[in-house]
């Protein structure tokens, strides 16, 4: 597919050249999952319904009964749900019921250029992996939910620990965990709702909030401009190919990479509990866990200033791991897909998702290294409402389908994909050939 401008309205950034959109998503760069959802409720233009493919719904009556939980539904409200839905569901049943909310066809072609085609490659998969779900079922199996609460009870003994102590060691130690234990949590937040999902707000993140800029955005649409983890910190880091970086753009994040690290979730945190002051976003109780853990601490401290000096360094510990494991984990390389490449022909929703993830040789196969570091990440990416436990199993299915459409699978090192972050925010020109999977490329 040939590179089309980008949308004038956007100003400075109307010089990235799009392949996967047709034009830069409405309030691009994306700042926060709200102006992101009304770019796309302004985009796609389907209020006061629902789109799947190119049929509308009102699922107005059937958002309190959805089983994966209300939120994703009454998020989505005026947008197309076509990756979410498709991607999120197994088996006729949601289908069939999708039937009852019929409202009418539409003709205006969707903004999004993924397809999921009966025989494509994304639907066959699913066949195929659906009778091994059926018998392994889709939830997080026992060590799965050990892993996840034994990472989040480390985490708070750790703290305990270095507070009585007053060892900013341990504290370190418990940023670590809680690094760990937040990573796990995602896992979570991408299922139906469960109180596990809400250990990701003890960093002073929001699963609420990730459930849109990570499920259905980063998710959906993968290192295009509607994914907003690509264009959140611009123009900071500016992941996409784009002709007029600046100099301090492509090379200085090996610099400031190191003071923005320890800060961001502060800063995501700080902002949100701002927007809740002015009364623009509403309070959800799970915003206050990280408090609670504050007040513990400075409960047993011999003084509130120890106590804040060591949550303080627990916090940046955690978002240290958290930025260097996730900046480094899948998709930034100059030979993976970001948008503005040339897009593979067949647009299979599921063929592009290959084309912008890669997964990491070192932690495949072990459930504890791929829960805390985002592993097995092309199976999460095809398939993100299953549990990471039962990922694993899956690769002779998958491995199957790759044959059949001809896709060669390979994995990368994590060295090849840390130093891809930096040669990647540094690139300038978009893939003639799409990137990766370059086989049938010419
Ligand atoms: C934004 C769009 C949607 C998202 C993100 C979404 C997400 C989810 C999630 C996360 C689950 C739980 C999956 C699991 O635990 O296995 C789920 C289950 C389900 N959803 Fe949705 N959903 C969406 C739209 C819909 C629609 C439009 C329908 C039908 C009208 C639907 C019907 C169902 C059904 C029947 C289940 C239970 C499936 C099962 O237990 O196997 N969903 N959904």
């Amino acid at each position: 597919m040939a590179p089309r401008e980008g949308d004038s309205r956007n100003g400075v950034y109307s010089s990235i050249k799009l392949t996967a959109f047709t034009k830069l998503p409405t309030n691009y760069p994306h700042k926060s999952f709200e102006q992101w959802l009304r770019g796309k409720r302004t985009d796609d233009g389907v209020a006061p319904y629902w789109r799947v493919h190119n049929k509308l719904y009102d699922l107005t009556d059937f958002v309190d009964r959805h089983p994966g939980g209300k939120m994703w539904l009454q998020v989505t409200k005026g947008t197309d749900i076509t990756e979410a839905f498709e991607a999120s569901h197994f088996g006729e049943g949601p289908e069939k019921l999708l039937q009852k909310y019929y409202v009418k066809d539409i003709t205006t072609p969707r903004n999004s250029p993924y397809t999921f085609h009966k025989n494509g490659f994304y639907k066959t998969f699913k066949r195929r992996v659906e009778p091994i779900l059926r018998k392994t079922g889709k939830g997080p199996s026992w060590k799965s939910l050990v892993i996840q609460d034994g990472l989040a009870l480390s985490f708070l003994l750790l703290t305990f620990a270095s507070t009585v102590l007053s060892s900013y060691t341990l504290a370190v130690l418990a940023g670590m965990f809680l690094s760990f234990t937040i990573s796990c949590a995602h896992n979570y937040f991408h299922q139906r709702d469960n109180w596990r999902m809400y250990y990701f707000d003890l960093s002073g993140f929001s699963s609420h909030e990730w459930r849109v800029t990570h499920a259905l955005s980063h998710h959906l649409y993968t290192n295009t401009a509607n994914d907003i983890e690509i264009s959140a910190l611009d123009p900071v880091w500016v992941f996409l190919p784009k002709p007029d970086k600046n100099l301090i753009q492509r090379y200085g994040s090996y610099i400031y990479d190191l003071p923005m690290a320890p800060v961001i979730a502060f800063v995501a945190h700080l902002t949100r509990i701002f927007e809740v002051c002015i009364g623009i976003t509403p309070l959800r109780p799970e915003y206050l866990l990280p408090y609670s853990v504050l007040f513990l601490m400075a409960t047993i401290s011999p003084s509130f200033w120890q106590a804040f000096k060591l949550f303080m360094t627990i916090h940046a510990t955690t978002n240290c791991v958290f930025v260097a494991i996730g900046m480094t984990a899948a998709h930034h390389h100059p030979d993976i897909f970001h948008d503005g490449d040339r897009m593979r022909d067949d647009p299979d929703w599921g063929l592009c998702q290959l084309d912008a993830v890669r997964d990491r040789v070192e932690v495949t196969g072990n459930l504890l290294l791929v829960l805390t570091s985002f592993g097995e990440h092309t199976l999460h990416h095809l398939l993100p409402t299953v549990d990471h436990s039962k990922l694993s199993s899956l690769y002779p299915a998958f491995l199957e389908t790759c044959k059949e459409f001809d896709i060669p699978f390979t994995f990368m090192k994590w060295s090849t994909l840390a130093v891809g972050k930096y040669m990647q925010m540094a690139r300038i020109t978009t893939n003639n050939n799409y990137p990766g999977f370059k086989k049938k490329a010419s």
